[in-house]
């Protein structure tokens, strides 16, 4: 299948950023959100980012203008009409996801394919939201999407060959490298790396280290670029206490349990880097 027009759902973090790799490669890019104001922030990040590599000297105005000219936004699913691909990479919010899927279902044509960028939320749950689960798939990148080059590939029972063909081929175009999951809550990326950030989580909450102290071990001790801590905040505390319960309620065990003061933060609106604050403060 010719892929030719990719349609992004969400222009969050995630959503900016895979609209922004999918324009890079050619593709013809439908960016939607459910209001004006957050399709122009993502947009605005989009252009951010391209600015930055052309004063890096690695693209060239021209090249960045023809990316954006690639990009058309979005405030009606409806406009999913003429997408062959698209990627849902909304809240990770399962009754949300439910209803994006019925929406595509309805308004996508019969060729397209459903790709979802969920963090945890097993994707045979989602498929059974359409009429096509043969052609949904987990199509999961990582945070920063223009710098990191792994994408999760999670197929559910009924995804077709032919699905997992087409989307491997677009993200060799998008230069990155697949890695592929079976479809179990959380998928490989966040069974591992989730109950860590949930135990750094829990050293502050018992009283083991400061953030500082408890970032600096993992960076320094560990050689991750990023302290968990300082990590949970780059991805986000509400989708991270989302992927802790789709792990404890989906694999039943104890351990996965979500650390009662990320319920805390996330309670009072301390989202991390996106809300302004969240372990650390980014006003
Ligand atoms: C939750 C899930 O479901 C799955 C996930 O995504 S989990 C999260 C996975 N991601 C990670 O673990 C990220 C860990 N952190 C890192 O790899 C690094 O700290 C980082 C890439 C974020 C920043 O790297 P750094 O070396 O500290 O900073 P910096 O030098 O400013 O940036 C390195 C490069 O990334 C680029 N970059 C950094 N943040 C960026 C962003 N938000 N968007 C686009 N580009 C960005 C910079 O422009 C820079 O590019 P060049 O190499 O071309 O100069
Ligand atoms: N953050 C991360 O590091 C990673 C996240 N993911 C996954 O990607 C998805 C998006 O995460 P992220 O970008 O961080 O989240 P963000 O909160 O940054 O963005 C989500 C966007 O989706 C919008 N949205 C909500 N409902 C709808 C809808 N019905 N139609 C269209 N857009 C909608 C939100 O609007 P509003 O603000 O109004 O709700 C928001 O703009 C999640 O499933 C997450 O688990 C995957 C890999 C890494």
């Amino acid at each position: 299948m010719d892929v030719k027009i990719f349609g992004v759902i969400g222009a969050g973090q995630m959503g900016n950023g895979i609209a922004q790799v999918a324009a890079a490669s050619g593709l013809n890019v439908i960016m939607n959100d459910i209001n004006q104001d957050f399709v122009a922030r993502g947009l605005a990040t989009i252009s951010k980012n391209l600015q930055r590599n052309v004063d890096k000297g690695k693209l060239t105005a021209s090249e960045k203008e023809a990316v954006l000219g690639r990009i058309k936004t979005s405030v009606d699913i409806k406009d999913m009409a003429a997408a062959d691909y698209v990627v849902e990479a909304a809240s990770e919010n399962e009754a949300i996801k439910f209803k994006i899927f019925e929406s595509l279902e309805e308004v996508c044509p019969a060729h397209a394919i459903l790709a979802s960028n969920t963090s945890s939320i097993p994707i045979g749950r989602i498929a059974a939201h359409t009429k096509r689960p043969g052609k949904v798939i987990g199509m999961h990148f990582m945070n920063p999407v223009p710098v990191m080059k792994l994408v999760e590939v999670i197929c559910g029972l009924a995804t077709s060959a032919e699905t997992l063909e087409v989307t491997l081929a677009l993200i060799k175009r998008m230069d990155k490298t697949p890695a592929q999951s079976n479809d179990f809550p959380g998928f490989i990326a966040n069974r591992i790396l989730m109950p860590m950030i949930n135990e750094a989580v829990f050293c502050l909450y018992h009283g083991v280290g400061t953030k500082e102290d408890i970032d600096t071990v993992m960076k320094l001790g560990m050689n991750h670029p990023m302290g968990p801590l300082a990590l949970a905040d780059l991805i986000g505390l509400d989708t991270c206490l989302a992927i802790m319960e789709t792990l404890h309620q989906g694999l039943g065990d104890s351990k996965y349990r979500p650390c009662p003061l990320l319920r805390q933060y996330v309670e009072a609106g301390w989202l991390g880097r996106k809300s302004g604050r969240g372990f650390y403060s980014y006003e």
